[in-house]
Formats: structure tokens, sequence, C-alpha cells
């Protein structure tokens, strides 16, 4: 099955997934970056995000420095450490860059940075590269 951008409902970026996250991206230089702000439905201890949609959001901002360069390429491990909680409610950045490249497998690292530079949560993640259509 072959997906385009204008048919996706990718949860993380299609403007027309009505439960999804609509994140926007900016590729600076080797970072793909996107900005988000939590509310009560991405909580999960009070007050503080879900560190699932933490992940999602990582994920998805290292899949989009790979897709800004036309490699398709699907997750196949991520690893996250979470340091410090980030707070629904106040804007954060989350950004991914390529750390390195061998054969198929590529392995980025993402992280979350609150709005006074703290770093609260750090990634590494491998992706496999696949063909363009899945
Ligand atoms: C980005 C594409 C977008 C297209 C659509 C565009 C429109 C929308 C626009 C933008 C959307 C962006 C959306 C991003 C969403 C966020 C990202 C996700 O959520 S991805 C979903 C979750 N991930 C999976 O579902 C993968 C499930 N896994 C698989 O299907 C297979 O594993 C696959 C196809 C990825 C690879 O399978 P094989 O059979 O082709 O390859 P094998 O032989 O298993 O591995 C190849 C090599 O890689 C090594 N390898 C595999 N896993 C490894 C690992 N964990 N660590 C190290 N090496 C590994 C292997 O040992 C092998 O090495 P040797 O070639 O033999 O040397």
């Amino acid at each position: 099955m072959s997906v385009e951008l204008r048919d996706s409902m990718c949860f993380g970026c299609s403007p027309q997934n009505p439960i999804g996250l609509k994140l926007k991206f900016i590729h600076d230089g080797d970072i793909c970056r996107s900005y988000f702000t939590g509310s009560r439905e991405h909580e999960g201890w009070p007050g503080i995000m879900h560190g699932g949609l933490l992940t999602t959001l990582l994920d998805e901002v290292m899949a989009q420095w790979l897709y800004e360069r036309d490699i398709m390429a699907m997750t196949v491990e991520i690893n996250v450490k979470f340091s410090k909680p980030v707070p629904i409610g106040q804007q954060f950045a989350v950004e991914g860059k390529q750390e390195s490249k061998k054969g198929r497998l590529i392995v980025l690292e993402g992280q979350v940075l609150l709005s006074d530079g703290t770093v609260a949560t750090k990634a590494t993640a491998k992706f496999i590269q696949v063909k363009n259509s899945i």
C-alpha cells in the first residue's frame, strides 16, 4: 500500500486526524524541531505530561527528520530517559537529529526542552530504512 502525505492520518502530524496532535515542524540545519503545549487530556500524573505521549512526540520529530530528507524509515527501537517532569500548560520544544547511519540502520537522538532550556527528556531511537511505499 502506497501512503502519501495527503492521505496520511498520522497521529502525530496529519492536519486531518481529529484526535491527532497536528504537529508542525521546523527544520533548522541538522535539527528537526516542534513545539507543543500539553493540556489536561495529555497528562498522566496530575499537571504532568504523560510519558508515553512524550515518547510519541520524540518518535515523530525523529521520523520527520528522516521524512524531510526523503528517507522512508520505520522505528524499530526507542529508549527514553525521563529526567524532569514536563508540566502541562507550558510550551516546550521537541528536537531530533541524526546520530549515525550504517546501511539501513539509522540512529537518531531526541530531546524535550522546557522553556528555560532544561533538558527534561532524552531519547535514542533506531530506524530501519524501508522502500518508498509501506
Ligand atoms: C516514515 C514513513 C512515512 C511514510 C508515509 C508518509 C506520509 C506521512 C508522513 C509522515 C509520517 C511519519 C510517520 C512517523 C511515525 C513515527 C514512527 C513510527 O511510529 S514507525 C511505526 C512503528 N514501527 C514499526 O511498525 C516497525 C515494525 N518493524 C518492521 O516492520 C520491520 O522490522 C522493518 C520493515 C522495519 C524491517 O524489517 P526487514 O525485514 O525489512 O528488515 P530486517 O532484516 O528485520 O532488518 C534489517 C537490518 O536491520 C537490523 N535491525 C533490525 N532491528 C534492529 C534493531 N532494533 N537494532 C539494530 N539493528 C536492527 C537487522 O539485524 C538487519 O540487519 P542486517 O541487514 O541483517 O545487517
